[in-house]
């Protein structure tokens, strides 16, 4: 069942919203929140170069090596499913959402993600994506969807994403602080917030201040 919108109308036709951010700073909450609210479906990027990452791993294949990589995706093809309640990754018929979030993908997926050949892979599946839907992750404002109708830039200090991230993980707040630290900087070269983007410090809100923060900066749309 679809959320009501904060206009009185469902978003429709050619829009995309994105949501990017630093690392553990809510972008998948808060997409999900706010397409839900919109009535249209939420795309997690991130999703994509993790499920490359682990079928790298699993396959023994240098996470540095591009060649090595695209053979093996193009021997495997990877399938998002945007679905209201969240996003599902599948390689053929094997399910792989539920294995994507772990410390050892955590710590391979910037080496994938720096790959250009990966980056051109994974921009290519989303921008062949029908619109409306909402993007998050790291580029989606400033390389994969210059045109976006609205851009948000998600921040929190490196101690609320952690305090935040250990109720999900079993390693300690200092331990998932310092990985956080270190993904963003091996992210940084594509994590600069679009010169257009809103930015908003999720640190004092709630999940539900930061997507009502969104959805009323969000231009008006007719039905
Ligand atoms: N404003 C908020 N207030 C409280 N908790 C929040 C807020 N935003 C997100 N969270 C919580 O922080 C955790 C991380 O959020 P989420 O997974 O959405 O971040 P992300 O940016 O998508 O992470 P990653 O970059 O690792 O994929 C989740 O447990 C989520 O419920
Ligand atoms: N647009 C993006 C999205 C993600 N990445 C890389 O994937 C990693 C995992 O992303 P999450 O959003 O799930 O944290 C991230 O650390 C980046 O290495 C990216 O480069 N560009």
């Amino acid at each position: 069942m679809r959320a009501a919108p904060p206009h009185g109308t469902l978003y429709t036709g050619r829009v995309i919203v994105t949501i990017d951010g630093v690392a553990a700073s809510g972008k998948s909450s808060v997409a999900s929140g706010v397409a839900r609210a919109l009535g249209v479906p939420y795309v997690s990027s991130g999703l994509l170069y993790r499920a490359a990452t682990l079928l790298a791993l699993e396959a023994g294949a240098p996470l540095e090596g591009a060649r090595a990589l695209l053979t093996h995706l193009r021997a495997h093809p990877l399938r998002l499913e945007a679905l209201p309640g969240g996003n599902r990754l599948w390689a053929g018929e094997r399910e792989l959402t539920d294995e994507l979030h772990s410390t050892r993908v955590d710590q391979g997926v910037s080496a994938v993600a720096a790959l250009p050949e990966v980056r051109a892979w994974v921009d290519a599946q989303l921008r062949a994506l029908p619109e409306p839907f909402v993007a998050e992750g790291r580029d989606m404002g400033t390389n994969v969807f210059p045109h976006a109708d609205a851009k948000f830039y998600l921040t929190a200090s490196p101690r609320v994403r952690a305090e935040r991230r250990a109720q999900e993980r079993p390693e300690d707040v200092p331990a998932i602080e310092a990985a956080l630290i270190e993904r963003d900087r091996r992210d940084r070269v594509q994590s600069a917030p679009a010169p257009d983007a809103r930015v908003i410090d999720t640190g004092p809100l709630s999940l539900e201040g930061v997507i009502g923060t969104i959805l009323a900066a969000l231009p008006a749309r007719s039905a």
